[in-house]
């Protein structure tokens, strides 16, 4: 089946779903409002855990999270600052960088997250890294990822980069660059010898029914 004909039936597929469960978003708000979540949330005085509202509400907890999941997810309810930005004032990235603890905590929970994962696409598409001779890890973090990377492929350059609190502790054995490179770069070099591989969970895209690695 042709790849054209295939994402013409996944989309025939999700409108029939949506044909089919459409009515789900009118019965979680309608269901919200009759239990009175968006008055308790608008009148309480400090923020509230999902444990509060089961205790005001009486409600099963996992029923409870099933609604707050979709209610803000679909952005019924919600802040337009995020709930890290409006406790510190910034971005996780501005904190990390003027917290160094905080710093190496985040960099080495990612690290540990790409030594379990980077298995799956060096052995599960290992065709995604033939003719790439240098690779550009974009938010690399410490490197890890383009570690095992590069020694899995050893044909392969790689450049790590991220943000300078980043970059100055990571372990030295990957390159290092900056952004003027990495923007010059996709410029520069010819589009049939570059690939741009992104490794990502995505939700709530269009495209997010299926895991896909693009070029
Ligand atoms: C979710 S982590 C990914 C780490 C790594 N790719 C992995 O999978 O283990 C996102 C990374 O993006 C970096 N980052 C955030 N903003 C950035 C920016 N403006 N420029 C470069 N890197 C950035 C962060 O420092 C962080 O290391």
């Amino acid at each position: 089946m042709s790849s054209q004909i295939k994402d013409q039936e996944v989309a025939a597929q999700e409108e029939i779903w949506q044909f089919i469960l459409g009515f789900t978003a009118t019965v979680v708000v309608k269901c919200a409002i009759e239990l009175g979540i968006p008055d308790i949330l608008k009148n309480c005085e400090s923020p509230m855990t999902l444990a509060d509202l089961v205790s005001k509400l009486k409600c099963p907890e996992s029923s409870l999270y099933r609604i707050m999941r979709f209610l803000i997810h679909f952005k019924v309810l919600g802040n337009e600052d995020s709930p890290f930005e409006a406790t510190h004032g910034k971005d996780l990235w501005g904190f990390v960088a003027t917290n160094p603890s905080h710093s190496k905590f985040y960099n080495d929970g990612t690290a540990c997250d790409a030594r379990a994962g980077v298995w799956a696409v060096i052995e599960g598409f290992p065709e995604v890294f033939k003719g790439v001779r240098k690779l550009v890890d974009v938010g690399g973090g410490d490197g890890t990822t383009l570690r095992l990377i590069v020694e899995a492929c050893p044909w392969i350059k790689g450049i790590n980069f991220d943000l300078p609190h980043v970059v100055s502790i990571a372990p030295a054995c990957v390159d290092e660059d900056c952004v003027a490179i990495l923007r010059k770069s996709r410029e520069a070099i010819p589009q049939d010898t570059v690939k741009v591989i992104v490794v990502d969970v995505v939700v709530g895209r269009e495209d997010d029914h299926e895991f896909k690695v693009r070029d």
